[in-house]
C-alpha cells in the first residue's frame, strides 16, 4: 500500500474506532510503518478527525520529518517495531473495559485476558500487563524492549491497551477483539468461567495461524 493510500487508511479506521467510542477526546494513538520510516497520529489530535496529509512522520531513526508533532508514545510503539520485525502497525487505545481490567488489582499480570474464546487466541493470543509509568515517559518503550517480542498485546497498567499487527487493518482488529472480550471478562467476573483447553489453543494456532 502507498503511503497516500495508507494516511487515507489511518483516519478512517481510526474515525470508525472513535465513532465506535472505543476512543474518546484526544485519548490513543495509532501508527504504521513505511518504506522510509513511521506514521504516527499527531499528539492530542481527535482520532474522530485526523487529517491524512498532517499525519506525523518519522525517519527510521525516529526523526520528525513530516506533519504535526508525533504522539508522546512514540517511545511505545517504536519499541513494538525493534522487537517485533513482523509487526507493522501499532494501536494504542483508552478502550474501557481492557481499561478496566488495567486496574483491577486482581488481573493476572501474565495473563490479563483468558483465552476464553476462538477469536481472542488468533487474533490477540496472550496479554502481558506492563507496570505504570505515565504517558509519554521513554520507560514505557524499556518496560515493551524487556518483554523481547514475545506478546502482541499488553495492557498498560492503569491506562489501557497497546495491539501490534502484521498491518494497520489487523491491529485496529484485534484491538477491537481485545476490547470485546476485556468486556465478556469483566461481565463474566465472579461466575464460573470455562476457558478453552490447550489442545483447543494448540489447534486454533495450527489451523490459523497468527493472523
Ligand atoms: O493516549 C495518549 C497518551 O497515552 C494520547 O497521547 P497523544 O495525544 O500524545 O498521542
Ligand atoms: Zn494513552
Amino acid at each position: 500500500m502507498n503511503e497516500t493510500r495508507l494516511r487515507e487508511e489511518m483516519a478512517e479506521l481510526s474515525r470508525s474506532l472513535f465513532a465506535r467510542g472505543f476512543s474518546v477526546g484526544s485519548a490513543g494513538n495509532i501508527s504504521a510503518t513505511v518504506d522510509d520510516g513511521l506514521l504516527i497520529t499527531p499528539t492530542n489530535s481527535c482520532l474522530g478527525s485526523l487529517d491524512p496529509s498532517r499525519i506525523s512522520k518519522l525517519d527510521r531513526e525516529g526523526r520528525h520529518v513530516d506533519g504535526e508533532p508525533p504522539s508522546k508514545e512514540i517511545f511505545l510503539h517504536r519499541a513494538f517495531y525493534e522487537t517485533q520485525p513482523a509487526t507493522r502497525a501499532v494501536v494504542h487505545l483508552h478502550s474501557t473495559y481492557a481499561t478496566a481490567l488495567s486496574c483491577l488489582s486482581d488481573t493476572d499480570p501474565n495473563d490479563c485476558i483468558p483465552p476464553i474464546t476462538p477469536y481472542v487466541v488468533m487474533r490477540v493470543g496472550e496479554v502481558r500487563l506492563v507496570p505504570y509509568v505515565r504517558p509519554g515517559d521513554a520507560r514505557a518503550g524499556d518496560l515493551i524492549r524487556a518483554l523481547e517480542g514475545r506478546y502482541k498485546a499488553v495492557l498498560l497498567a492503569n491506562h489501557g491497551p497497546v495491539v501490534a499487527g502484521k498491518d494497520l487493518r489487523s491491529a485496529v482488529y484485534a484491538a477491537e477483539e481485545l476490547e470485546e472480550t476485556a468486556k465478556l471478562v469483566v461481565m463474566l467476573r465472579g461466575a464460573p468461567v470455562r476457558r478453552l483447553a490447550p489442545a483447543q489453543i494448540d489447534e486454533l494456532k495450527r489451523t490459523f495461524g497468527s493472523q
